[in-house]
This record gives structure tokens, C-alpha cells and sequence, in this order.
């Protein structure tokens, strides 16, 4: 069972603390340790919540990417960004990371941010195509290709990584390898959605790109030990008690009825 080895000294429900504990890869509340899930054992999940507890597809993305809104809404306020426009760039994967961050692009523009979005490679179905006809709908451009370096640290303020979630596997495919390689050389922060993408889910990658963010669904995965940015958030809040049971989650309480927890 893989649960955290270290504790923070501070109630991570306390949700205030931004950097104090993030020294420390563990997260304790109160008696539990929150588990940090495999690689399979992320996918088994997710295929019993549609299969066994009725969810479905779009309906989790929703939350979930409503959730990576807020928590980039929570560590990154308007009011703190350095830039005169609160740009953003959203990179968009051919999986349902990507449509995460679709939706997570959607909502940020209704809180007020200036989402761009970068999708190369998208999926010939029905759920990837509407959420891709609702951003176009709500005035989000689509960039064509990837910046440089240079240009996207000139012009946002922030990168959502939306490329791969738990079902990354092997050495990247174009055109996502060049799209790392510029991202490993960009100074504007990054907040990755489930995995920072081109990390082994389980293992992480040593010389890999360092998000400043890192917005765990569900529950997060090993490769979050490995994560040394400022902020770490939970989301997902859909987790029905049987699941949380079966696997040991222990997640943390969310505060009231917040969709996101700092931990
Ligand atoms: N169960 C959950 O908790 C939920 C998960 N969601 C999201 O779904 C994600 C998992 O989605 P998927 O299973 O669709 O998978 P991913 O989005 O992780 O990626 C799969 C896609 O990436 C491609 N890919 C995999 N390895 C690659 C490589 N080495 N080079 C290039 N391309 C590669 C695959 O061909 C596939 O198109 C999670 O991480 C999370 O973001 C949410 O949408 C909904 C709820
Ligand atoms: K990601």
C-alpha cells in the first residue's frame, strides 16, 4: 500500500498554508495519511466510477476540470499576476487530461482569466469535439502551433498542463516531445493537471519539467512524492465512499463545500 512517509506538522485543512509544508512530500490530516495511487490501480478506478457507480465521462471531466480552474483561481489570483492581461496557455493532450484542461480553460475564462488555448491533437469523438465547439464559444483562442520559450514567457503568465494524466506510458510521441522541450525552457510557472506531463506516473522523471503546480484528481498519484513545486491542491470531489473504502484513499475533509483542498 503506498501511503506517505513523512507528516506535516500543519493541518493541511488549515488551507491556508501556502509554501510551509510543501518541503515535506506527505500529507497528514488528522489520524489518515492520504494515499498516493499507482498507475493501475488510478485506472481501475476510474473504470469502476463509470462502470459500477454510473458516472460518466463528461460529467467527472466537469468537475474535475471546475476544480483545476478554482485551484489555479486559488494559487494564482488575478490581482497577483505580473503581466498586464491575465493570459494563460492551456495545452490540451489527445486524452481526457486534455479535456480537463478544456473545461478547466472554459472556467478560467468565466472567472475572468485570458485562457489561449494549444490543442495539436485531438480526438474524433463527440465529447472532445463539443468541448472544443464550448471554448470557441466563449471567445477562447486556439493557437495553431506551440510558441517558443521566449515568446510564451513574454506573453503569459501561466501554462496549464493538460497533456497526459495516469494513462502516460513510454517515451513521448511528437508533436508532445517538442512541446516538453519548450516547456523545460520556459520561466513562466506551470500548473499540471493529475501528472506533470512527460513524468512516469509512478516514478516521475528526474530531469523532467518542475510545475510550480500540481492539481491531484481524485486522489493523487505516486509520482506526486517527486513534486517540489509551491502549490499542491486535491480536486475531484466525486468520490463516492465505496471507492474511497476499496481503496484506501483516506482522503483529507474538503473545507465547507470547496471543490479543492491545498495539501
Ligand atoms: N478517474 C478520474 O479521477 C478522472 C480522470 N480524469 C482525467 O483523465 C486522465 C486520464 O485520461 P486518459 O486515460 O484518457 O489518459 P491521458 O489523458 O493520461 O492520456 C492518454 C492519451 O495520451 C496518449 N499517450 C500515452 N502515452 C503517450 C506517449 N508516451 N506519447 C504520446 N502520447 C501518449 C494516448 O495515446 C492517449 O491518447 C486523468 O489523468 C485525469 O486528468 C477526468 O477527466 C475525470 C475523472
Ligand atoms: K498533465
Amino acid at each position: 500500500q503506498a501511503v506517505l512517509s513523512q507528516t506535516c506538522p500543519l493541518p493541511a485543512a488549515a488551507n491556508n498554508h501556502k509554501k510551509d509544508c510543501s518541503s515535506s512530500r506527505a500529507v497528514s490530516t488528522m489520524a489518515q495519511t492520504i494515499k498516493y495511487l499507482g498507475q493501475e490501480e488510478a485506472q481501475h478506478i476510474d473504470e469502476e466510477l463509470f462502470s459500477e457507480y454510473g458516472f460518466s465521462v463528461d460529467q467527472l471531466m466537469e468537475l474535475a476540470g471546475l476544480s483545476c480552474a478554482t485551484a489555479v483561481a486559488r494559487a494564482y489570483p488575478i490581482s497577483s499576476l505580473v503581466k498586464a492581461k491575465p493570459s494563460l496557455l492551456v495545452i490540451c493532450g489527445p486524452g481526457n487530461n486534455g479535456g480537463d484542461g478544456l473545461v478547466c480553460a472554459r472556467h478560467l475564462k468565466l472567472f475572468g482569466y485570458e485562457p489561449t488555448i494549444l490543442y495539436p491533437k485531438r480526438p474524433n469523438k463527440p465529447l472532445f469535439q463539443g468541448l472544443t465547439i464550448q471554448c470557441q464559444k466563449m471567445e477562447i483562442p486556439f493557437l495553431t502551433e506551440m510558441p517558443e520559450a521566449k515568446l510564451i514567457d513574454e506573453a503569459y503568465n501561466l501554462v496549464i498542463d493538460a497533456i497526459f494524466g495516469f494513462s502516460f506510458k513510454g517515451a513521448v510521441r511528437e508533436p508532445f516531445g517538442s512541446i516538453l522541450d519548450v516547456l523545460k525552457k520556459t520561466t513562466s510557472p506551470i500548473a499540471s493537471i493529475d501528472i506533470p506531463s512527460g513524468w512516469d506516473v509512478e516514478q516521475g522523471s528526474a530531469d523532467g519539467m518542475q510545475p510550480d503546480m500540481l492539481i491531484s484528481l481524485t486522489a493523487p498519484k505516486k509520482s506526486a512524492s517527486m513534486f517540489r513545486g509551491r502549490y499542491h491542491f486535491l480536486g475531484g470531489r466525486f468520490v463516492p465512499p465505496g471507492i474511497e473504502r476499496k481503496y484506501q484513499l483516506n482522503l483529507p475533509p474538503y473545507p465547507d463545500q470547496d471543490c479543492v483542498l491545498q495539501l
